[in-house]
């Protein structure tokens, strides 16, 4: 029933293997690169910095004679070197608080990322998936929960609201001539840790990291942006370390003028980057996007991001139930929380079941959705509730539960709701991050539902060892699985905006990635060391989309008749040799 063509082309999986030095990088031997400094400057430089595999005709070239030992290192030397140092840390920490030991690995990371960008990228590329969960989700969070105390150096852009008036020409204070993609957040919803301030920069710096690793997006080209409104964090208020603005967060269309500014300043600049929103709270995470999406190259990632790695994990689900996919249409989903995720997911599941052949629903009459907040069940009898989430309030109607009450909770509706649920295979999806917010873990979910369950997450689980040699497999859905091929694809596409079909046309390639013999086994996603092949895959199917939807321009010297004209393996392949891949190029100085 579902193809796994992508899987299932050698030629795509040897361009893409990370180890192969040709991969994304679209020739085996680097061209030179021109550098304007010389000396320290060089050094200093993480963009051009070798350290010590500055081969001698370099350091003549470049003046850097003397000024490092005597001894050349190869890439691979430096590369084992680091490696050794890590794993040294691992073993002398164990042990020790998982806390200390989270940040003192991304403190080692980091470091390198400040001195050496190529064997950063490099390490981070082939060790995705031991990698992601320290510079990623989850440590991420902690990183932003210690922010002003952890704080070196910055990293990104930061405008503030006493910078009204100013974006526009402060956005040329950034040294790049070129920026590509761009995550900004507000900190109003650092993952579930609530409103972080400014320390919420971390986040966009994750999601860059995350681009370049997946993506292949040059870091040159990235830029993490923090919007600084203030805070609504009392702690942070008081906190004298605290590196924000020291007042309540601008409201209404004070806060919103800033983002205007903002969003207007990028564009003058950088009229083909593409913005992606991160962690705003709800009530901004819905008005930004709608007051956004038709005007700029935007996506809001965890309303759209999210709704699409979800909505590829419940159609995994129906999969796994050995039913065809039009089965969706029939499945009770419960909801809960109300947020920008939650309502996200439920949009585009609901859009994605109306699509469905033989489907025609207007959705008001049948409603298998339930939806929870931290009041309970919402039905329309809750006042004040924000019209994005009251399409989905449970009403009076042929596919009501009689007995179920505004604020019925979460155990009455799972008992209530799903009485006559005949899943064979019932999944769960604890989705928030970090580790610390997850709803559940997979040990509860198979001792509780069930060795038939399946099992999601945000943050990442270890598989559940269920006896007999049987795994319960902790899938992690997460939206790195789809912001990279958004982004890259809508920048390839050279998409004058992000539609509703692209966002589609990635989950359902993201959907289709699995076999049916791993979905049996009750696995939803691919590994996160298969995420520069997946995204490959997505990036095409997006560029795709936007070039049938009439909405791309192309990039580059590709124009969108050269697009249109490309089967869809000439596109996958197209995108991934687009893919930046971190060598070290030969440098030559203008000085
Ligand atoms: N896995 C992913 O890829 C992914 C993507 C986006 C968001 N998330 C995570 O999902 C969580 C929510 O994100 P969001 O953007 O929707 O946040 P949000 O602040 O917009 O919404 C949170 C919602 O949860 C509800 N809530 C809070 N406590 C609750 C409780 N105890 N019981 C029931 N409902 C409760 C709130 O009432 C609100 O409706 C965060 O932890 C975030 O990190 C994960
Ligand atoms: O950042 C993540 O790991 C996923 C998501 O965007 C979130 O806000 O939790
Ligand atoms: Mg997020």
């Amino acid at each position: 029933m579902w193809r796994s063509a992508a899987r299932r082309s050698p030629q795509i999986r040897r361009l893409l293997s990370s180890s192969a030095p040709q991969a994304g990088a679209g020739a085996a031997v680097p061209g030179p690169c021109i550098v304007h400094k010389r000396g320290n400057d060089i050094l200093h430089d993480p963009w051009y910095n070798k350290d010590t595999a500055f081969p001698m005709t370099e350091r003549d070239r470049l003046g850097l004679r003397g000024l490092l030992p005597p001894r050349v290192m190869s890439f691979e030397q430096q590369y084992e070197r680091f490696i050794n140092s890590f794993r040294s840390l691992e073993n002398n920490t164990r042990g020790a608080p998982d806390s200390i030991v989270a940040l003192a690995k991304w403190r080692i990371l980091n470091r390198l990322h400040d001195r050496n960008e190529t064997l950063y990228y490099r390490v981070l590329i082939d060790n995705i998936k031991d990698f992601a969960p320290i510079i990623y989700t989850p440590t991420v969070g902690l990183v932003c929960e210690n922010y002003s105390g952890l704080f070196r150096r910055p990293r990104g852009m930061y405008f503030s609201a006493k910078d009204k008036g100013e974006m526009m020409s402060m956005i040329y204070n950034w040294p790049a001539e070129k920026v590509d993609m761009i995550v900004v957040t507000d900190g109003s919803r650092i993952l579930g840790l609530g409103d972080l301030g400014v320390q919420g920069i971390g986040i966009p710096i994750g999601k860059l990291d995350v681009y370049v690793a997946a993506a292949g997006i040059n870091p040159q080209k990235v830029l993490p942006i923090m919007l600084d409104v203030g805070t609504n964090n009392e702690k942070l208020l008081e906190d004298k370390l605290y590196l924000g603005l020291r007042q309540p967060r601008l409201e209404g269309e004070e806060y919103l003028a800033v983002v205007d500014e903002f969003m207007e300043a990028v564009h003058a600049r950088w009229p083909k980057a593409v913005v992606q929103f991160e962690d705003f709270q709800m009530k901004w995470a819905f008005e930004t996007l709608q007051r956004y999406r038709n005007r700029f190259c935007m996506f809001n990632d965890d309303v759209q991001g999210t709704a699409g790695v979800a909505l590829a994990g419940l159609l995994g689900a129906v999969r796994a139930q050995g039913r065809p996919l039009q089965d969706f249409t029939n499945q009770k989903i419960v909801v809960v929380g109300a947020g920008s995720a939650g309502i996200g997911v439920l949009s585009m599941a609901k859009q994605s079941m109306l699509r469905m052949p033989g489907i025609h629903r207007t959705g008001e009459g049948h409603n298998q959705f339930w939806v929870l907040d931290k009041d309970g069940l919402i039905t329309k009898t809750r006042k004040g509730l924000d019209p994005a989430v009251a399409r989905f309030a449970r009403g009076y109607g042929p596919d009501e539960v009689p007995d179920l009450h505004e604020g019925a909770s979460l155990v009455e509706v799972v008992l209530k709701a799903m009485k006559e649920s005949d899943s064979p295979r019932p999944a769960v999806f604890a989705m928030s991050n970090p580790t610390t917010k997850a709803e559940c873990t997979p040990d509860d979910v198979f001792k509780h539902v069930g060795e038939n369950a399946i099992f999601a997450s945000g943050s990442p689980f270890s598989n559940v060892s269920l006896g007999n040699g049987n795994t319960g497999y902790a899938n992690q859905a997460n939206n790195m699985y789809l912001f990279p091929g958004i982004g890259l694809g809508a920048l390839l596409s050279g998409a004058r905006h992000i539609s509703d079909g692209m966002l589609q046309a990635a989950a359902e390639c993201l959907a289709s990635y699995i076999t049916d013999d791993e979905i049996r086994k009750g696995i939803l996603f691919p590994s996160v060391s298969s995420i520069r092949h997946i995204t490959a895959q997505v990036g095409a199917a997006v560029v795709r989309a936007a070039v049938a939807e009439d909405l791309a321009e192309g990039c580059c010297d590709v124009g969108p008749r050269e697009l249109g004209s490309m089967s869809e393996s000439e596109t996958v392949d197209y995108v991934a040799r687009k893919m930046w891949y971190p060598i070290y190029s030969p440098l030559v100085s203008d000085k």
